[in-house]
């Protein structure tokens, strides 16, 4: 496995299929990049199928052994299922998509190997699922869920961005999953990073002291240090959790909490690296200073773009950005010597086909 000078393997991709979405979520920050584009625009920048597939077979000679499919919404593209398909078995395969796409595709997925899946739906309410998603697919969200699960991938994870205009709901969503086998949820941090409004974030911390108290179980996951916090379901015969710790799924609810914002211990436990939806291989989710084309897409070239990527990778808190006075700042060390194929060989937004019907 290669891995980058602060001693960071990568053992996963995140590969972004498209950067078209049939949601406008106010705070989507389309996995970096920034804008989503709406789900006709032109989709020729997109990695083909095979350049998906070729890229997937070179990174598990390098030992990467997971990969999840996002976007934009992935599940714009019909051939998600063919990618995963052809996807190296070594590889384990998620997905993280809005869901409305899951009905009458889900068991095609999973017979293809998909083996998980993370579904994001950031309330139960109607009106503030309109109001967050720009859009008004809250049923066809609730039957993708159903689809989800009636194709075997229980658990289903639901992400739900913890900010300004949600936060009131986490309670109940987590009462949501407790009472529902076959369910967990993640709640997510708001990053203003690419998606700005920081005045809309809330502090994750009483999120972490509420949950503590609910808790039954409290376990820490390799990935990103993420707290995972195990609430036992009402009314169950028989512990949930077991003296040395092992918990009974069927028994208890899980939660867990990605907290990225200005967080050194969550950048020091990244182990993935970022492919942008027209072959760019990227370092970290919140830079886009450090892309770097994978051309043609032969394997020569996937293999050294792979390589040099990795040895480019640096945490994004407390080594990119650092603490001055109390204030997190760009490190100069950045400033003055930009990566090579940095923002320079990314395609502006002028270079980018204007939308064409949405
Ligand atoms: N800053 C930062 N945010 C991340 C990172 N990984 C995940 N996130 C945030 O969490 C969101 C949801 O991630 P998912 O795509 O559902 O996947 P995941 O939770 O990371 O992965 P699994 O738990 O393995 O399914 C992302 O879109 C980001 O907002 C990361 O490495 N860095
Ligand atoms: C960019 S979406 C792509 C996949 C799919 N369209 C979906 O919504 O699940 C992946 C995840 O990023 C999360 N996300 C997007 N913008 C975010 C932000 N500014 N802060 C935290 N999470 C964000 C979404 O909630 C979603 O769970
Ligand atoms: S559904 Fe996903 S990609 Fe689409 S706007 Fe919402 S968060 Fe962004
Ligand atoms: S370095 Fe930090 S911010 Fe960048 S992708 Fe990894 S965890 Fe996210």
């Amino acid at each position: 496995m290669l891995a980058d000078e602060f001693g960071r393997e990568v053992s996963g991709v995140r590969v972004s299929l498209t950067d078209r979405c049939n949601f406008d979520c106010v705070y989507c920050h389309n996995e970096g990049l920034g804008d989503t584009r709406g789900p006709m625009a032109p989709r020729e920048h997109e990695m083909s199928t095979d350049d998906v597939v070729r890229f997937l077979e070179v990174v598990a000679e390098f030992g990467v052994d997971s990969v999840k499919f996002t976007g934009g919404e992935p599940l714009l593209r019909d051939d998600v299922a063919e990618i995963v398909a052809r996807t190296p078995e070594t590889m384990e395969v998620s997905l993280t998509t809005n869901g409305t796409m899951l009905p009458g595709r889900a068991a095609d997925l999973v017979d293809a190997g998909v083996e998980r899946v993370n579904i994001s739906q950031d309330a139960l309410d109607r009106e503030t699922f309109k109001q967050v998603t720009q859009a008004g697919a809250y049923d066809a969200v609730m039957d993708g869920v159903d689809a989800a699960l009636s194709a075997g991938l229980a658990p289903v994870k639901l992400n739900m961005v913890v900010f300004e205009q949600t936060a009131g709901y986490v309670p109940e969503m987590v009462e949501h999953v407790a009472a529902n086998e076959g369910l967990r949820l993640q709640l997510i941090e708001y990053m203003p990073e690419i998606a700005g409004h920081p005045e809309w974030a809330v502090d994750i911390d009483r999120v972490h002291d509420w949950l503590a108290e609910q808790a039954d179980h409290v376990e820490r996951r390799e990935m990103h240090d993420r707290k995972r916090y195990w609430i036992a379901r009402d009314g169950v015969d028989g512990d949930a959790i077991a003296d040395d710790g092992a918990v009974d799924e069927s028994k208890a609810g899980m939660v867990e909490i990605v907290d990225p914002v200005e967080n050194r211990t969550f950048c020091a436990n990244c182990h993935r690296v970022r492919v942008t939806h027209e072959g760019y291989l990227k370092g970290c989710l919140n830079r886009n200073d450090d892309l770097r084309p994978m051309g043609e897409m032969t394997r020569a070239g996937i293999r050294e773009t792979f390589r040099e990527t990795v040895a480019n990778r640096v945490p994004y808190y407390g080594e990119y950005m650092i603490e001055e006075d109390g204030e997190w700042v760009v490190n100069e060390r950045y400033l003055d010597d930009p990566p090579a194929g940095g923002a320079d060989a990314y395609p502006t937004v002028d270079e980018t086909p204007a939308e064409t019907d949405d």
